[in-house]
């Protein structure tokens, strides 16, 4: 069993429990009845680099990071310090998040939110949704078959906008194919749980230009960005970095002011 099946059995395990507690038809009630969610892709085609700064307490590759015991602190930070979008991981076992989290950053900021998670259900769109959160991921690798479409839809039809997150060149076609406006490129191969940062400037090449490319995992400071914009991206993801490095607000700006080539492109 690779992790990701192993993350997603428990995802399965604990999503049995509040489907018990909660059916569907009366989250999906709650979860329409909350504000339409924000769009954040006008924030991701900024000429400067958008940041997607996470809340993440620990990770299966690194373990314990931060304690965060106010996530909605450490989310003020970041939009203090000009994030575009703040991802909030809901998983667990393995990463120590919550909806409760997501609710409370929600709670603080109007920042988009990005449930960080491993949807496989549509339930788990609707809880997104019910939570205050604007953006839902999707992994191409945890979506066999027509899943990955059936979600995506269903996901859109909430208003949710998606990042679908891919890791080869397979993956990037399908994204690609389906329509996805937000395309992650996930650099930790999600087996071995190294880091690849080459990854990413392989597969942006297949991401059309008017597609929003993002860049996500191992991104340590400035200078990473700064090759990620280089090679294309208009979206950094970033969670370990800013939870370990005690500057959440000043990191972020410093990594927002990194300019993309967006508007190079487009004049052209
Ligand atoms: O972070 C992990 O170890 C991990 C392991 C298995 C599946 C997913 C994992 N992380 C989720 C993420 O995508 C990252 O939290 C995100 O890209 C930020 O990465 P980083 O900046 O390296 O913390």
């Amino acid at each position: 069993m690779s992790v990701l099946d192993d993350i997603v059995a428990g995802v399965r395990e604990d999503l049995a429990v509040r489907e018990a507690e909660l059916p569907e038809s009366a989250l999906r009630e709650r979860a329409l009845a909350t504000p339409r969610p924000r769009d954040p892709v006008p924030a991701f085609r900024s000429p400067e680099m958008a940041v997607i700064a996470e809340v993440k307490r620990r990770s299966p590759s690194k373990g314990h990071l931060a304690e965060i015991p106010d996530p909605s602190v450490l989310a003020s930070s970041y939009a203090a310090g000009g994030a575009a979008a703040i991802s909030v991981l809901t998983e667990q076992r393995r990463f120590g998040g919550s909806l409760a989290d997501l609710r409370a950053v929600r709670a603080m900021v109007e920042t988009p939110l990005l449930r960080k998670d491993f949807v496989v259900t549509e339930y788990q769109l609707l809880e997104a949704r019910e939570a205050g959160a604007d953006l839902a991921l999707l992994i191409v690798s945890a979506l066999p078959g027509d899943e990955l479409d059936r979600l995506y839809a269903v996901a859109t039809d909430l208003g949710l906008t998606v990042l679908v997150e891919v890791h080869d060149e397979a993956e990037t076609e399908r994204a690609v194919a389906l329509g996805a406006e937000v395309i992650g490129v996930n650099s930790r191969n999600l087996k071995t749980l190294e880091v690849h940062p080459e990854t990413f400037g392989r597969l942006a090449s297949g991401i059309p230009r008017d597609r929003v490319r993002v860049a996500e995992s191992g991104i340590t400071g400035v200078a990473d960005v700064e090759r990620y914009a280089a090679e294309g991206a208009d979206v950094c993801l970033v969670g370990e970095a800013l939870v370990i490095g005690g500057e959440p607000e000043a990191a972020v700006r410093a990594m927002r002011a990194v300019r993309t080539r967006h508007e190079e492109e487009v004049s052209r």
